[in-house]
């Protein structure tokens, strides 16, 4: 089935189909919410270095399968997940996973920008507190480079002690991964991380996540076909909590195999 682009989705950053190992592995996963069945029997590899887009109708279960890769369901009372996803040999939904470990290698960026209230280097610096990293100069440099890295340094460095919160959007954005990138993890969970932002904001997240794929393995939650189109290198099309179809980008987008692929990314519902 090749599709004719309704929505005019003709570009892809990511134009070569890529073939890069799989990091995490979900096997047969299931998840409720009390009765609701939320997310339902997925299975799909999750490639090292590159970025996975899940796309999907509201209320299909994206942030709930995005959610339970770093076990944020667990601070849901009526949520339970059943299956397996396997990283790095271990399974992740195993009781037995320290958690607060598990965070710190699979980071999770939100729709909003959250910010702690506190200074703008607070921000970088009291994850690593927390971490146990009290050293004055370590707690500089990470924060330097991790503020370069997500290419706000320049913006920021002459008022490292002002209030976040006084930034704009974008920037809390970017600080936020900052923030994330500062434990050093493996992996980086976006849900929406563009939804609340400006064009112009969300072309930079767009971009840095083009530029941190090359070190981290990245899943974002999208709603913006042409955003998952530039970005993505993997896509999974996921509805009423089924994983309908998975893919590279490039294949799901011109050629998918299902018709209700076909209808979804070319705007015919959802
Ligand atoms: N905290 C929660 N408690 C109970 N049910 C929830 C909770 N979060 C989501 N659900 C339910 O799980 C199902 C999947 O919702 P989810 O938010 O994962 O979908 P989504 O695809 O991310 O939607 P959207 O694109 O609107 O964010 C829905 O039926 C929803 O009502």
């Amino acid at each position: 089935m090749v599709v004719q682009m309704e929505n005019k989705i003709t570009s892809f950053v990511n134009s070569e189909d890529v073939d890069r190992p799989v990091l995490i592995n979900v096997e047969d996963t299931n998840i409720y919410y009390g009765d609701n069945h939320a997310v339902k029997h997925v299975n799909m590899p999750i490639h090292e270095r590159s970025i996975t887009a899940l796309i999907g109708p509201s209320g299909c279960g994206k942030s709930t399968f995005i959610r339970t890769i770093n076990r944020m369901n667990d601070l849901i009372p009526s949520a339970r997940c059943e299956g397996k996803i396997d990283y790095h040999g271990i399974n992740i939904l195993s009781p037995k996973v320290d958690v607060v470990k598990l965070r710190t290698e699979i980071g999770m960026v939100f729709q909003q920008p959250n910010p702690f209230p506190k200074s703008i280097s607070e921000n970088i610096q009291l994850p690593l507190k927390f971490a146990g990293i009290h050293n004055k100069k370590t707690l500089r440099d990470v924060t330097e480079k991790c503020l370069k890295q997500v290419g706000l340094w320049e913006e920021v460095k002459d008022r490292l002690d002002r209030s976040a919160t006084g930034l704009s959007g974008g920037q809390q954005q970017r600080l936020c991964i900052a923030r994330a990138l500062a434990l050093k993890p493996d992996v980086i969970l976006l849900d929406e991380p563009t939804s609340a932002l400006d064009p112009v904001s969300s072309a930079k997240i767009e971009e840095l996540l083009l530029q941190l794929k090359k070190d981290y393995t990245i899943v974002i939650v999208t709603h913006n076909m042409q955003q998952a189109a530039r970005i993505a290198d993997y896509t999974a099309f996921f509805y009423q909590g089924e994983l309908v179809e998975f893919g590279t980008t490039k294949t799901l987008f011109t050629m998918p195999e299902k018709k209700s692929t076909s209808d979804y990314i070319c705007g015919r519902f959802g």
